[in-house]
């Protein structure tokens, strides 16, 4: 058996879902299927996902929400228009969002469930298009599948217990369509994934079906060895192993979550990514472990949005406690971080900028101040994180020299150097500024050099 998730770019009409269709078709093993919401038809378009966020927002706020309501609703009439098939889910649309408002939901709960609305139509859209062509299919909701979820809305983790619910779509005789995105709390409540979760949804069920391969069906022939939009043309990636991938997914590759790795590893199943454009081109296979090695480097990923908090005292090396201390302070405050690079007397930590918005800095400055005693403390925002990644990168000498070689080509300065706390990835800091041509520095150096 085969799980087939399909990303907002294969929905994003009814153009693309007749293309979703026959690759469903051309292969009986596909017999469980994972959707998005109907994802951007053209670069100035808009996700369904985020005119839901729209309305529920407008909602929330007292604003009138009838038009992003609108904008959902023709962007569904459309496709069922131009698949001839019944418009009935235009009508559910109405009649939840109805429900949802007058519901006595917390505003949270409201926006959670406005939310879901586009996987969920576009699972009843697939399913229903599936039926027209003559094939036995199903809407299946996440709760009758079993997805069970954390209750931690906007940022779901999936429950174990789920995986042996997903197990008994075995039983089902018609292809199933599951909405992405969402599941329910052992108390029955929705919650949402983050975004681009219906990865996440995609390798639950397949690590429940215990599926022969989890194919991820997007917009591109393959995972490139850098992201396509700052190099013309990269290289393609046929294999990498789970690790490699989840680090190029969390440091930029947008292609996958980075999320989405851990069901499918624990279950041992390899995961491909392919192009619903082009469904026969090879893609690219994530597997455990690689058996053809060549470039030590298989990938380059960078992320903007970062910054620095940057605290230094003389003789830190000494206070026994002191790095605690001040981690402490950013839990108290419910900041999470990314990384923790340090010196003798300086620690840095390096946390995505939305976790310290510029109106919660002072506050914990003051608090730095207070009580550590710092000599120095501030923040150094703006920043962006190129990592290079690849399984063999450790035991190859002379990538940092020929990385750090490259970023001196293009006159980019280095903010930070993180090495050794990951076996397969070498972190760079550097300003927004200057983080695309470093990528394309970078990549000349370890992709089109000999
Ligand atoms: N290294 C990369 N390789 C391939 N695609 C990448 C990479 N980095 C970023 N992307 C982007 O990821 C996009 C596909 O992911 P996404 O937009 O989530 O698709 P979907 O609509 O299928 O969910 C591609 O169109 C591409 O712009
Ligand atoms: N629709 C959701 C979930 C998702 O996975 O979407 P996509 O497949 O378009 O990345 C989002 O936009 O976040």
């Amino acid at each position: 058996m085969k799980v087939a998730k399909f990303g907002g770019s294969s929905v994003a009409s009814a153009e693309q879902i007749k293309k979703v269709a026959s690759i469903i078709q051309d292969d009986s093993d596909r017999k469980v299927v994972v959707v998005s919401a109907p994802g951007k038809r053209t670069a100035e378009d808009t996700k369904v996902t985020d005119l839901l966020i729209q309305l529920g927002e407008d909602l929330i706020n007292g604003e009138a929400y009838q038009p992003a309501l609108d904008l959902v609703l023709n962007r569904f009439q459309l496709i069922t228009d131009d698949l001839n098939i019944t418009n009935q889910v235009v009508q559910e649309i109405k009649s939840d969002v109805a429900s949802i408002i007058s519901s006595n939901y917390s505003d949270q709960m409201k926006l959670e469930a406005i939310k879901s609305i586009g996987e969920d139509s576009s699972a009843k859209v697939v399913s229903e298009y599936l039926k027209h062509i003559g094939l036995n299919a199903a809407y299946l909701n996440p709760k009758d599948a079993g997805i069970i979820v954390s209750n931690e809305p906007g940022s779901a983790q999936f429950l174990d217990e789920s995986l042996d619910l997903l197990y008994e779509l075995h039983k089902r005789e018609e292809i199933v369509v599951i909405p992405g995105f969402f599941g329910f709390t052992k108390e029955g409540k929705l919650v949402t994934f983050s975004r681009g979760g219906s990865d996440i949804t995609g390798s639950i069920v397949a690590a429940g079906v215990k599926a022969d391969l989890y194919e991820n069906f997007t917009d591109v022939d393959s995972v490139y060895c850098v992201n396509p939009s700052i190099v013309e043309n990269p290289k393609e990636i046929t294999s990498l192993t789970y690790k490699e991938m989840r680090e190029l997914s969390y440091a930029g590759f947008s292609v996958f979550h980075d999320e989405a790795l851990i069901p499918a590893v624990k279950a041992k199943i390899p995961v491909s990514i392919k192009n619903t454009n082009n469904p026969g081109a090879m893609g690219t296979i994530i597997v455990s472990e690689k058996e053809v090695r060549g470039n030590p480097v298989v990938g380059i990923a960078s992320a903007k949005g970062f910054l620095s908090l940057y605290v230094s005292k003389y003789l830190m090396n000494r206070e026994l406690g002191f790095g605690r201390r001040l981690l402490h302070i950013l839990e108290d405050e419910g900041i999470s971080f990314e990384h923790t690079p340090s010196g003798i007397d300086d620690m840095s930590v390096i946390m995505n900028e939305n976790q310290l918005p510029i109106e919660k800095e002072a506050k914990i400055i003051e608090r730095i101040k207070n009580e550590l005693h710092p000599d120095l403390v501030y923040t150094e925002r703006n920043l962006a994180l190129i990592m290079i990644v690849g399984e063999d990168m450790d035991s190859t000498i002379g990538v940092a020299a020929k990385a750090t070689e490259a970023f001196s080509r293009v006159n980019v300065n280095l903010e930070m150097i993180n090495q050794g706390s990951s076996e397969v990835s070498l972190m760079f800091g550097v300003k927004e500024e200057g983080v695309d041509v470093a990528v394309r520095s970078l990549y000349e150096a370890f992709f089109t050099e000999a």
